[in-house]
């Protein structure tokens, strides 16, 4: 089973210690979410697993062989910026080959891109400008660049902030899918309290840098800790479907 492990992980910006002494564990098949306050360091944390910040401290994965996964088997979807970029919805989900790309596009690539568009329900946008489409729209398509490379371990900012509902729930029923279908491990930040229980199978809630707790969606949302650490007051209740809901009730006084 392919695994991924952060051991005493510390990341400093600057002289700010934004990450400190994080400890993880994540599995081939399972879906996780980052969660926690504004600033806490989770779009740091996924920064710091990829690569793309300087960390101390351990990150090892295994692709279930034993080797270690290469770089080309991460991908990453980062927060969203609308983007003015040039390219048509099909070349830029094409980028997502950036490890492999080179002067020629294979037909598989493009194959693989028709594919992943089609899979997201997206393929009507292909030939579009990039910088044409709407926040929401922008956002499925880099996805499907994230995905396109069939990556081994996805790492998702925010995926869903610019969705509407029915979207959300489409994406997440697809990420969830699309995790267990190949064993890969998928990490995303997540403010939806209550999405995350719905579809993640382990939570780490992250606050000041440091993780509060993490595992199981109906150990970690408890009412008192999401209180403190948010400083809002919190029912956390359980649906007729069986699911953990987190509904704010107010803000509390910080005196
Ligand atoms: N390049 C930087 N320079 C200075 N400080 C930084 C830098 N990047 C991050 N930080 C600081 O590190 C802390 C964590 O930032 P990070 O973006 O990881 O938070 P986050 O949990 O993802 O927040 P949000 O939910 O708002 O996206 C914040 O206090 C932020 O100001």
């Amino acid at each position: 089973m392919k695994s991924l492990s952060i051991d005493n992980l510390a990341v400093t910006v600057g002289r700010k210690l934004v990450l400190e002494k994080v400890e993880a564990h994540f599995w081939g098949g399972e879906f996780s979410a980052i969660l926690g306050p504004n600033g806490a360091g989770k779009t740091t944390l996924l920064k710091a697993v990829m690569g793309i910040i300087p960390s101390d401290g351990k990150v090892n994965s295994s692709g279930g062989d034993g080797k270690k996964l290469a770089p080309s088997a991460f991908s990453y979807l980062c927060q969203l910026n609308k983007s003015s970029c040039q390219l048509t919805v099909f070349e830029f989900v094409l980028l997502g080959f950036v490890h492999q790309l080179g002067w020629n596009v294979t037909f598989e690539q493009e194959q693989k891109a028709e594919s992943i568009l089609i899979y997201l329900g997206l393929i009507n946008l292909a030939p579009r400008q990039f910088s044409q489409l709407s926040g929401g729209q922008q956002q499925l398509v880099s996805l499907a660049q994230a995905l396109v490379a069939e990556p081994d371990v996805l790492l998702l900012d925010e995926p869903t902030s610019a969705l509407d509902l029915r979207h959300q729930v489409q994406i997440l029923d697809l990420v969830r899918q699309y995790t267990r279908a190949r064993g890969i491990i998928t990490i995303a930040v997540l403010h939806d309290l209550s999405l995350a229980a719905r579809y993640c199978d382990h939570l780490l809630l992250l606050s000041d840098g440091v993780v509060q707790h993490s595992g199981k969606p109906q150990d970690v949302l408890d009412s008192e800790r999401l209180s403190q650490i948010y400083q809002v007051q919190v029912n956390v209740g359980c649906c007729v479907h069986g699911h953990t809901h987190v509904t704010p009730i107010r803000i509390l006084d910080t005196d």
